[in-house]
């Protein structure tokens, strides 16, 4: 379904403003575009990133979701994961009331070590249904590599600004490394009651999260030091990036992981099925998540700080926000 098939976002609702970074001129190490980056990620977490060059494939990652869930369901769920990755139908054995609104919420998992190991056996040991095999060469490798080059400049300038070795933080993520970072497709209904929640409030557990929409919005953030979610408007060619927990801890809290949830697409964009298509970068395997404030002057001054601001608590950290319901 294409976006000018959609209606407009409302107009009349609270919206939260992003900072938008173009990517080709963070690649080319254009300084002013860098500070934004920067600005972006230790303020909100969350900013707008044009010019990535993943907008032709992530309309064939949806096309792969739209194919995996129109399985007959019978088929698919024989694929329903059995490991944190493949196809899953969220609350599908629940019963309950508070669970079963979210029953018909699907999701394709896409280990990234599956994925790069193609088409040698699957790491994560799951089975993923015949047409996501098919087309791991012409999309999803795609995909996965282009995030991962995204995801090392981006880390690359963190890795700078934080005052960090050389490459240190690229290393802790490192995609030779065993990890699991993956892509997931999210498909969830139309006509979802108006405010209902399609993921609870939380922050992102990895290290940066990219989520890619089809025009329908629905997801919210708190915004800092206020009790107000507001919506995140869905801009065609930009992609939504936050910072996550993992790479708040690792950077003594430097870089900011907000809160954030989502609800049934606003307005009369309800009537219509919500896709989002997410790549979630997290930390090798081996990675001990601490602040790396051995590494770095910056880091070690700021869980200091920290520590003197909050002398009489028991983190030494100025950990990520932990009041979250669920962990993404
Ligand atoms: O589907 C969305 O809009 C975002 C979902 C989300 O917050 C997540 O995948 O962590
Ligand atoms: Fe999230």
């Amino acid at each position: 379904m294409s976006c000018e098939a959609l209606p407009d976002f409302p107009t009349n609702i609270a919206i939260q403003p992003l900072i938008v970074v173009d990517y080709e001129l963070i690649e080319q190490g254009h300084e002013k575009e860098t500070n934004l980056l920067w600005k972006a990620a230790t303020s909100l977490g969350f900013w707008y990133l044009k010019n990535h060059g993943l907008e032709m494939i992530v309309e064939q990652m949806f096309d792969m979701g739209e194919e995996t869930v129109s399985l007959p369901t019978e088929e698919k769920i024989n694929y329903e994961q059995r490991s944190p990755f493949g196809y899953k139908m969220i609350g599908f054995k629940a019963e309950d009331d508070v669970i079963s609104q979210f029953q018909k919420i699907e999701l394709v998992n896409l280990a990234k070590d599956d994925v790069m190991s193609w088409p040698k056996q699957v790491p994560s040991g799951c089975a993923y249904p015949p047409n996501v095999y098919e087309q791991m060469d012409s999309t999803i490798l795609p995909f996965v590599r282009r995030s991962t080059r995204i995801n090392e400049t981006i880390l690359n300038v963190f890795n700078t600004k934080l005052g960090l070795p050389k490459g240190l933080l690229n290393r802790l993520h490192s995609a030779e490394e065993p990890s699991a970072s993956e892509a997931r497709t999210i498909k969830a209904p139309k006509n979802l009651p108006a405010g209902k929640q399609v993921f609870g409030a939380h922050t992102d557990s990895g290290s940066l999260s990219y989520l890619h929409t089809r025009g329908l919005g629905g997801l919210q953030i708190l915004s800092p030091g206020t009790d107000e979610w507001r919506y995140i408007k869905p801009m065609t060619g930009h992609t939504i990036c936050n910072i996550g927990d993992a790479l708040s801890l690792l950077s003594g809290g430097i870089l900011h992981s907000n809160i954030h949830r989502v609800l049934a697409a606003p307005g009369s964009q309800v009537g219509y099925e919500r896709w989002s298509q997410v790549y979630y970068l997290r930390p090798g395997e081996s990675v001990v998540l601490r602040p790396l404030s051995d590494k770095s002057m910056l880091i070690a001054d700021a869980v200091g700080g920290s520590e003197k601001l909050e002398s009489n608590k028991a983190t030494k950290i100025k950990a990520p926000r932990t009041f979250k319901s669920m962990k993404v």
